[in-house]
C-alpha cells in the first residue's frame, strides 16, 4: 500500500537501526522516532519489534496527542513521552531513547555526569543533567506523558536551553536525547553514552577529578558550534 509517510517512516527505521548498531541498544530496547512538522506527525518504532526484523514500512504514524495515523503495529511504549517532546519543543526532528549501559547506569544512580573534559565540552557545556526520579503525582497520572514532562521540567529548573542540550539521563530510568534530526538525535546517545563512560573511569582513576575550567569550556564548544563551526549551532 501507498503512504503518504513513506520517507518519514525510512529515516524513523535509519536512525533506529543505527542503535544496535553502534551498541547503544541490545533486544528491544529503545526507540527512536522522525517528525514531519508540516504534516503534524511523526513516524516511531513498534512496541517489542526485535531490530532484526524491523522494516521501513513497521513504524507507526503518530500525531502530537501520540493518535494513531497510520500503522497497524502498536507504536513504542515511550510514544507519549517522543509526543509531548515534539509539542513543546517546536525546533526538534527527532527524539531517541536508549538504555544504554554507562548512561543508564548515571541515571540510575541519580547523578548528572560531571563535565571532566574537552570531549564532552565539544558537545554541551554544562553537565549531562539527571531528572530527578518521577514525582508520586506524575506517577500516578499519564505515566509516559508525564516522562515528557519529567524532562521538560529538569530542563527549565536547570535554567538550560534545549536546543543547546540534546540530551538528559532520566533518574530512574535511562537516556532520552533529541536533535534537530533524527540522525542527530542518534548521535546525541552515542555522545551522551561515551561521556558518560568516560566520567565513569575518569573517577575510578581519581575520585577527586577536577570539573573543566570554564574557559576551556567556552572554548571547546565555541570551535564546534560557534559562528561557521561544523556541527553548526542547536543540537
Ligand atoms: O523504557 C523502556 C523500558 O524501561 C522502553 O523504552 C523499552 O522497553 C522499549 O519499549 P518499546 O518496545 O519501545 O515499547
Amino acid at each position: 500500500m501507498m503512504s503518504l509517510y513513506k520517507s518519514l517512516k525510512e529515516e524513523a527505521y535509519e536512525a533506529n537501526m543505527e542503535l544496535p548498531e553502534l551498541g547503544l541498544v541490545l533486544f528491544t530496547f529503545g526507540n527512536a522516532s522522525a517528525v514531519d512538522r508540516s504534516k503534524g506527525v511523526f513516524a516511531i518504532k513498534p512496541s517489542g519489534v526485535p531490530y532484526v526484523d524491523l522494516k521501513p514500512e513497521d513504524m507507526v504514524i503518530c500525531d502530537f496527542e501520540a493518535k494513531i495515523v497510520e500503522g497497524s503495529m502498536r507504536p513504542s511504549s515511550d510514544t507519549k513521552t517522543h509526543a509531548v517532546l515534539y509539542k513543546e519543543w517546536d525546533k526538534i526532528g527527532g527524539v531517541v531513547h536508549t538504555h544504554s549501559t554507562y548512561g543508564t547506569a548515571w541515571a540510575q544512580a541519580i547523578k548528572d555526569v560531571p563535565i571532566f573534559g574537552t570531549t564532552h565540552a565539544d558537545h554541551l557545556i554544562s553537565d549531562i543533567p539527571c531528572a530527578p526520579p518521577m514525582k508520586d503525582d506524575y506517577i500516578a497520572g499519564d505515566y509516559e506523558h508525564m516522562t515528557g514532562y519529567q524532562i521538560i521540567d529538569c530542563i527549565k529548573e536547570r535554567g538550560l536551553d534545549y536546543n543547546e542540550v540534546g540530551m538528559i539521563l532520566v533518574g530512574n530510568h535511562a537516556p532520552f536525547t533529541w536533535g534537530s534530526t533524527v540522525a542527530k538525535a542518534v548521535y546525541n546517545s552515542a555522545v551522551c553514552e561515551e561521556v558518560a563512560r568516560m566520567a565513569y573511569l575518569t573517577l575510578q582513576i581519581n575520585p577527586n577529578a577536577a570539573k573543566l575550567k570554564e574557559a576551556l569550556k567556552k572554548k571547546h564548544y565555541e570551535r564546534k558550534h560557534g559562528k561557521d563551526a561544523y556541527y553548526g549551532q542547536g543540537c
